[in-house]
């Protein structure tokens, strides 16, 4: 299912809401998000998991904006988090602490009593050192944290290097051959529950392979430690389903989860999974106005009124994100191929590269699949603001983050006396 659709007139929607009404209304750079979208791609989970004792907890790093999840919360969706901040979110926008489970490298004790106090689901610890200071916190706290180990199935996940996780040579994650040990000390630690595995191979998976391939080496695991008396309630697969940009054979969700749960067929663990992109990836666009067109001597320059900093994928991994016109019609100009670029003092800063549009200045654009990793990892450079977002449900559009004025941007600073 497309996020765009043109009406009669030729004009682009998200769902019934037009988008040259909401630039209009908001402004541009802007976020736009579909509700529908976002249900449909939970949905899509949902029936693969059908008949399964499962938890979905939406990977929150993908998109946190309170309303965003505030829709999965609303669905009766868990999330994962990595920072205090995140389970700040998660709180704030009406999540079930019970339903969160806390991933990362390098938890800080401050975050780990946060969770502790706040009674999070379980704790996905990523080193030996992490398990000694959560059994010190838990105990000065008078509690037991729940935990299971993410362990490291050294597995090439096919994707870019940039969002591997799963290999041995990652900083993510227990090594596989020490996670038997390391099971035996969390049993004797006074403050600790153990509940569960955890695994997560990386992002922007397309063949379903190397996580059926984690998972069998995880239940070698997890029946090792049953044969000790470790018995686990637990298995998170992780997340990491990929989604389609351009022209990939992204799977649905069924077709991605049939080999995994082929893997898991007859276990009684519940099973918990991370998914992140493949919830809100394309469910998202960012809307853009172009400022400039200009002509050098090799190529042609539509500089747009979105940058980098709003979307960073493109110069951080070359990521291609496809780009259609918000508006109908030809202009003067024809069809042209062009580099889309913002207006940051970095070559890098490109959006697209040769994109054969018809542009005229003026024009909106809607840069698509930017639903995940894309407001999310946005920053201030150059002193930007970052971009309002909204929400479509139906055809309103709620206005669900506001633009950044520039005054808020220094707010924090100080010169000196
Ligand atoms: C621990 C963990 N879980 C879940 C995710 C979500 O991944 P994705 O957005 O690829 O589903 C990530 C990011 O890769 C992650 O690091
Ligand atoms: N930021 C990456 C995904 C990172 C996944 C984080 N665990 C992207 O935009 O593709």
């Amino acid at each position: 299912m497309s996020l765009v659709r043109r009406d009669t007139a030729g004009q682009l929607h998200v769902e019934e809401a037009s988008l040259a009404e909401i630039a209009r209304q908001f402004g541009t750079p802007c976020y736009v998000y579909s509700r529908a979208a976002l249900t449909a791609a939970y949905d899509g989970y949902r029936a693969a998991l059908a008949g399964r004792d499962a938890l979905i907890c939406y990977a929150v790093k993908a998109n946190s904006n309170l309303a965003i999840l505030n829709v999965f919360a609303r669905l009766g969706a868990g999330f994962d988090i990595v920072s205090g901040g995140e389970l700040a979110r998660v709180i704030k926008a009406g999540g079930d602490p019970a339903k969160v489970v806390f991933s990362g490298v390098g938890k800080s004790r401050h975050e780990m009593r946060a969770a502790l106090e706040a009674g999070i689901l379980c704790f996905n610890v990523e080193s030996a050192s992490e398990l000694e200071t959560l059994n010190e916190i838990a105990g000065s706290l008078g509690k037991r944290a729940p935990v299971s180990l993410r362990v490291n199935p050294n597995v090439d996940p096919k994707t870019h290097p940039y969002i591997s996780t799963g290999l041995k040579t990652a900083k993510f994650g227990i090594p596989f051959a020490e996670a038997l040990p390391l099971y035996r000390r969390a049993r004797e630690l006074p403050h600790l529950a153990v509940h569960g595995i955890d695994c997560h191979i990386g992002s922007q998976l397309l063949d379903p392979a190397p996580a059926a391939e984690a998972a069998a080496k995880i239940l070698g695991l997890v029946d090792a430690l049953a044969a000790e008396g470790i018995a686990l309630s637990h298995i998170d697969v992780g997340g990491g389903m990929g989604i389609r940009y351009r022209d990939e054979a992204a799977p649905a969700a069924t077709d991605y989860l049939a080999p995994l749960l082929k893997v898991l067929t007859g276990r009684t663990e519940r099973l918990l999974f991370e998914p992140g992109r493949s919830l809100v990836g394309n469910a998202g666009l960012l809307l853009t106005r172009v400022e400039v067109l200009k002509h050098g001597e090799e190529k042609n320059f539509a500089v747009v009124d979105a940058a980098m900093n709003d979307l960073a994928r493109p110069a951080l991994y070359d990521a291609w994100h496809d780009m259609v016109k918000v508006g109908a019609g030809s202009t003067a100009n024809g069809q042209k191929r062009y580099e889309i670029v913002g207006p940051i003092c970095e070559s890098g800063d490109f959006l697209g590269h040769d994109r054969d549009l018809d542009l005229a200045e003026g024009d909106l654009l809607a840069i698509l699949s930017a639903g995940a990793y894309g407001m999310a990892m946005s920053s201030n450079y150059n002193t930007r603001p970052r971009a309002a977002e909204v929400l479509v449900d139906g055809a309103t559009a709620h206005l669900v983050r506001r633009r950044e004025e520039v005054a808020q941007l220094f707010a924090l600073e100080a010169v000196l006396p």
